[in-house]
C-alpha cells in the first residue's frame, strides 16, 4: 500500500495583500517550527501579487512551506489581458496551482475543456496542478454527485499521460459546502474521494491511483478536519476560509493532534 503524504492547502481566495502575505506566512512557519511537520506538506495559494513576496521569504529562510497559484492561463504568452502565464508562475518557483476551483467554473465560465487545458499548461512548466471537482447542491440532491464529479475529473485528465497525471492532486470540493459552514459528512467525502481514486485506477492503474492525493475542501476547521481525514480515501484538505487564520491553520496542519 502506497504512503501518501498529506497535503493541507490554503487556498486565501481574494484575500490577504502582499504585506499581509508576509505576515501570515511568518507566523505560520513560526509555529510549525517549533514541532516536526515533515508528516504533512503544507502549501499557501495567495493571490498572484502576493507570489513574489511568499518566495522571497520561502527561498531567503529556506521554509518548507510551498505555495502555488489560484489560477493559470490556458496560453503560454500573448495578448491575454489579464491572465497569467505558467512559465510566469515557474519563474516564481510555484509548486502547485489550482485549476477549475468551483469559484472559477460558476463566475468565470470554466468549463472541463479548459480546466483540461490549464492542466496541461501547468504541466508543460513543471507546476502541479491541484484538480478541483465537485457538485453543486442540485446536483448532490439528485444523488448524482459520484457521476457528476467523476465526469469533471474525466475532462479534466482527457490526454494526460500516466507520467504527469501520477503527481496530480485531486480537491473534491462540494459547492454547497464552500464558505457555507456546511460541511460533508466524512462518509459524504469519502464516497466521492473513493469513487475518484477507483476512476484514476480506471483510466491508468490501480499504482498510479494509490499515489494520487486526493483533498476534501469546504468548510474544513480544526474541529472538523481528524474525522475527514481518517477516511481512507482522503490525503488533505483544501481549506479556504479557516486558511485566513493562521493559528486556525497551523491546527489543521496538525490534525493528527485534534
Ligand atoms: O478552496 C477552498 C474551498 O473553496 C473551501 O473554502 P472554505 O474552506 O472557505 O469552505
Amino acid at each position: 500500500m502506497t504512503t501518501r503524504t498529506p497535503l493541507m492547502a490554503g487556498n486565501w481566495k481574494m484575500n490577504l495583500n502582499h504585506l499581509e502575505a508576509i505576515a501570515h506566512v511568518q507566523k505560520l512557519a513560526f509555529a510549525l517550527a517549533d514541532k516536526d511537520y515533515d508528516a504533512v506538506e503544507v502549501a499557501v495559494l495567495p493571490p498572484f501579487v502576493d507570489l513574489r513576496s511568499v518566495q522571497t521569504l520561502v527561498d531567503g529562510d529556506k521554509l518548507k512551506i510551498k505555495y502555488g497559484a489560484q489560477d493559470i492561463s490556458a496560453h503560454e504568452s500573448g495578448a491575454y489581458t489579464g491572465e497569467i502565464s505558467g512559465s510566469m508562475l515557474a519563474k516564481l518557483k510555484c509548486t502547485y496551482v489550482a485549476v477549475g476551483h468551483s469559484e472559477r467554473r460558476q463566475y468565470h465560465g470554466e468549463t472541463d475543456e479548459l480546466c483540461n487545458a490549464k492542466v496541461k499548461a501547468a504541466y508543460a512548466n513543471g507546476i502541479t496542478p491541484i484538480l478541483c471537482v465537485g457538485e453543486g447542491l442540485d446536483v448532490r440532491k439528485a444523488g448524482r454527485q459520484v457521476p457528476h464529479t467523476l465526469a469533471q475529473l474525466d475532462g479534466g485528465l482527457d490526454g494526460i499521460p500516466a507520467d504527469q497525471a501520477e503527481s496530480i492532486v485531486i480537491a473534491y470540493e462540494p459547492v454547497w459546502a464552500i464558505g457555507t459552514g456546511e460541511v460533508a459528512t466524512p462518509e459524504d467525502a469519502q464516497e466521492v474521494c473513493g469513487a475518484i481514486r477507483t476512476r484514476l485506477a480506471e483510466l491508468y492503474s490501480q499504482e498510479l491511483a494509490d499515489k494520487v492525493r486526493i483533498q476534501y475542501g469546504g468548510s474544513v476547521k480544526s474541529g472538523n478536519v481528524a474525522a475527514i481525514m481518517a477516511q481512507p480515501d482522503v490525503d488533505g484538505a483544501l481549506v479556504g476560509g479557516a486558511a485566513l487564520d493562521a493559528e486556525e491553520f497551523v491546527k489543521i496542519v496538525r490534525f493528527r493532534d485534534q
